[in-house]
C-alpha cells in the first residue's frame, strides 16, 4: 500500500509498523510492562511535569477536579496507540468506519474543550487514514505529533512573552 506523501519517515514507520503488534502487545505484559508502550515514541513535548505539592493536590480535589490535561492526554493517547496497534490488518468495511468515527468523537466529546477544537482542525487537514494496522498507527503518530508541535510552539511563544 502506498504511503501518504506527508510522511518523510515513510519507510521507517513502514517497517517498524509491520512489526509493532507482535512486539508492542504482549499478551502475558502487566500493565507497567515496557512492551506496552508505543514503539514511535518521538515525542516532541516537554518531559512530565513533577508531581504536584501536597497542597496542590488538596486544591485539586476541592475544585473536583479528576484529572489534569496532561494525564488526560496521556491516557488517551496510550489508548489510541494501544488500538492502532491492535488494528487489523485487513479491516472490514465496518472497522476502518469505527476508527474514523471513534477519532472524530474524541475531536468532539475531548474534555479539554480548547484541545478539541484543535483536534478537530487536524482531523480535516489530516483525514484518518485506517485501509490497514500500519496506515493507522502511522497516522496516529503523524497526528499525535502534530499535536505535539503545537503544544510547543504554545510553550515557547509564552517563554518568550515573559521575557519581554
Ligand atoms: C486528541 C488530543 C488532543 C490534544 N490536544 C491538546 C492541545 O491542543 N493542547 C494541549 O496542551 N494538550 C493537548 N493534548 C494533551 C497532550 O497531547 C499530551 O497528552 C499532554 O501534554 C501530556 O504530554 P506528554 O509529554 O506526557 O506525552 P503525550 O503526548 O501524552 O504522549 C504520551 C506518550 O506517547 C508517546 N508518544 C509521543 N508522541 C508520539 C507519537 N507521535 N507517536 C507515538 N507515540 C508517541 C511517548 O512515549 C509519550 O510519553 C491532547 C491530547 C489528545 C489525546
Amino acid at each position: 500500500m502506498p504511503l501518504p506523501s506527508w510522511n518523510p519517515l515513510a519507510p521507517v514507520l513502514q517497517t517498524v509498523a509491520a512489526f509493532s503488534r507482535q512486539l508492542l502487545i504482549a499478551p502475558e505484559a502487566g500493565p507497567e510492562d515496557h512492551r506496552l508502550r508505543p514503539l514511535l515514541s518521538v515525542s516532541l513535548s516537554l518531559p512530565a511535569a513533577p508531581p504536584p505539592p501536597p497542597e496542590v493536590l488538596k486544591e485539586k480535589d476541592a475544585n473536583a477536579a479528576p484529572l489534569t490535561k496532561e494525564e488526560v492526554g496521556r491516557a488517551t493517547w496510550m489508548l489510541l496507540h494501544t488500538i492502532a496497534a491492535q488494528f487489523p490488518d485487513e479491516p472490514t468495511r465496518q472497522q476502518k468506519r469505527d476508527a474514523k468515527e471513534l477519532m472524530h468523537i474524541i475531536s468532539r466529546l475531548y474534555p479539554c474543550k480548547e484541545c478539541a477544537e484543535h483536534f478537530k482542525e487536524v482531523l480535516k487537514a489530516n483525514p484518518v487514514q485506517a485501509g490497514s494496522q500500519a496506515e493507522f498507527s502511522q497516522w496516529l503518530c503523524y497526528v499525535h505529533n502534530v499535536v505535539n508541535r503545537r503544544i510547543i510552539r504554545k510553550i515557547r511563544s509564552q517563554g518568550q512573552k515573559e521575557e519581554n
